[in-house]
């Protein structure tokens, strides 16, 4: 894991304060008790428009945790806040706390915060550029020179991306020749490559067909040992499957955050369960 900090400013506490509205558990810990990130009072405005209210959760380590909900209620905002994706787009207030420093901080480096912060988007989005650049190029401009240590990344994080078998013979060809759920899993390893401690994924299975759908999961499931996995999903089979806790968006408010197997069966919430069963959305 890279390990230079990421501002100047001495570290911060992680605080857990109950959310505003709700009586609801936002902090879900670990066996161990570890927490990779948390927001604190989370609060989002497009222009004079508030997206999310001020949302206070926390993600445990090595765990995977799905963001579900309807369009339109939140969830997008919320996890692109997480690695500063929406900086120059929106107004966002409150901390986000990673490894005792608050990301959301002017003083924070962004370019560092998103090599601890990975992100992978709805549509496969690869360089147009060989499926070994895709992978190395972040690599180099972070200064990596040597060959062999390049080509070690490259192979471990193609393999993290259950991608090297198909690829490895193949690695100077267009990343845009691959299929859809290769070109997917090339970003997850794209990545990977980095090394981050926490990878954001925005519905990254929601272009690709039932069988690369099942082949992004597995490669998410292989994952969970090392990585902490936030990944928002509109497909509650794909959520039910996947992940260990679940944190419902209702009109930019979470209204249930629960382990998965707690929030699909007995919902504490109306709307959460109207919402499960398919009433809306
Ligand atoms: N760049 C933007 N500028 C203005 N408003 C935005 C922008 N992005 C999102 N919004 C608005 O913020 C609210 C939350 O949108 P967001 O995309 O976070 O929801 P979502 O739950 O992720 O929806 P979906 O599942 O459709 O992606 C919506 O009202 C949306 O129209």
């Amino acid at each position: 894991m890279m390990d230079q900090p990421m501002t100047t400013l001495g570290p911060a506490p992680v605080r857990f304060e109950p959310a505003s509205a709700d009586d609801l558990p936002t902090s879900i810990m670990a066996p161990d008790g570890a927490v990779a990130m948390s927001t604190h009072k989370l609060q989002v405005w497009y222009g004079d428009q508030e997206a999310l209210s001020p949302t206070t959760l926390s993600f445990p380590e090595h765990q995977i945790t799905a963001l579900i909900g309807a369009s339109g209620s939140g969830k997008s905002t919320f996890l692109r806040c997480l690695n500063r994706m929406n900086d120059g787009i929106a107004t966002v207030h409150g901390e986000i706390m990673y490894r005792d420093t608050d990301v959301n901080a002017a003083s924070a480096n962004v370019y560092r915060v998103r090599t601890h912060i990975g992100m992978v988007f709805q549509r496969p989005n690869p360089f147009a550029r060989s499926i070994r650049d895709n992978v190395t190029l972040a690599l180099r401009e972070h200064g990596m020179r040597d060959r062999q240590l390049l080509a070690e990344r490259l192979e471990q994080s193609l393999r993290g991306a259950a991608l090297w078998d198909e690829v490895k013979d193949v690695l100077d060809r267009s990343a845009l020749e691959l299929s859809g759920g290769q070109q997917q899993r090339l970003c997850i390893a794209r990545a990977l490559a980095l090394r981050p401690d926490v990878l954001l994924l925005d519905e990254p299975a929601s272009a690709l067909d039932p069988i690369a759908t099942l082949q992004i999961e597995s490669t998410l499931q292989e994952l969970r040992d090392q990585y902490t996995i936030i990944i928002v999903t509109h497909n509650m089979e794909q959520a039910r499957r996947l992940s260990d806790n679940t944190a419902f968006f209702h009109q930019g408010h979470v209204r249930e955050y629960a382990r998965t197997a707690d929030l699909f069966t007995t919902p504490r919430v109306g709307v959460t369960s109207d919402y499960i069963e398919g009433k809306f959305g």
